[in-house]
């Protein structure tokens, strides 16, 4: 099966309550490829899924606001059932709201809240079996990918979550290096491709062939309106998790870069 191309927007920590109207109108008013409306056969390839992720409590706001072809994503929730965990969101939560996507394992959240591989394995298991669709992040630092070590940092990531993951239906990865993310030095397209296509490799030798072949891979790290076709046309670029430029107009040209051919 195709992988159809996946644009997802991580706002994190940013936008006032008019800001985040400010982007939902300039999205609702963006004509590009999507399912809704074009959802003929024929241009079936053509189109992308659009998630974008707003911080909590604007969720709410946004899932009303938001055209219906977009979808809306949480950045992160709890990692198991809700209770007695102050300042936590569960994704029991996120289901009760109606909230279909759940960002995992993101590197500011690895690096500045320490969540290790386990945890976020956990997080990912547990929120799929909810029913979340989870956008599974994981990446290498600069100083790992300079001593030769990012594909062995990039599986242990993946195998945390393999290990707990039985059905991949509702699983995207993200493949962010922390040395791109908000640092205006995007990977190449020959070095997002290469993570890509050993990742699938991996889960091709440990998960299985079919899965392999399904699960979208999407690239993230200072992926902007100017850069973005050159990396969606790399065959195992399945779509991008943008963090700066989906704050901006230029997102439009982002989702509307998975009509690129791929080489
Ligand atoms: O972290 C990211 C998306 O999750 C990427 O952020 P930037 O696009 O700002 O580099």
């Amino acid at each position: 099966m195709a992988r159809k191309f996946f644009v997802g927007g991580n706002w994190k920590c940013n936008g006032t309550t008019g800001e985040v109207k400010k982007i939902v109108t300039t999205l609702n008013e963006a004509e590009v490829p999507s399912e809704d409306v074009v959802g003929s056969l024929i241009l079936f390839f053509w189109v992308a899924e659009v998630v974008v992720s707003p911080p909590f409590v604007f969720l709410p706001l946004v899932k009303s606001l938001l055209r219906s072809d977009f979808h809306v994503a949480a950045q992160n929730c709890w990692v198991r059932k809700g209770g007695a965990f102050t300042g936590e969101i569960s994704a029991e939560m996120l289901v009760n709201l109606g909230i279909p996507w759940v960002i995992l394992g993101h590197s500011e959240r690895r690096a500045i809240l320490n969540e290790s591989n386990d945890f976020v394995g956990d997080k990912v298991a547990y929120a799929l079996s909810l029913g979340l669709k989870v956008i599974a992040c994981i990446g290498e630092t600069l100083e790992q990918r300079e001593s030769g070590s990012t594909m062995a940092v990039v599986a242990a990531q993946t195998k945390a979550i393999a290990d707990k993951v039985s059905n991949w239906d509702n699983v995207v990865f993200a493949y962010e290096p922390v040395w791109a993310i908000g640092t205006g030095k995007v990977a190449t397209p020959a070095q997002a491709q290469e993570v890509h296509c050993e990742l699938r490799k991996w889960l091709k030798e440990n998960v299985g062939a079919e899965i392999a072949a399904s699960t979208r891979i999407i690239y993230g790290g200072s992926v902007n309106g100017a850069n973005c076709k050159e990396l969606a046309a790399q065959r195992d670029v399945d779509g991008f998790l943008v963090g700066g430029a989906s704050l901006k107009p230029e997102f439009i040209d982002i989702i509307k870069s998975a009509t690129v051919k791929k080489n």
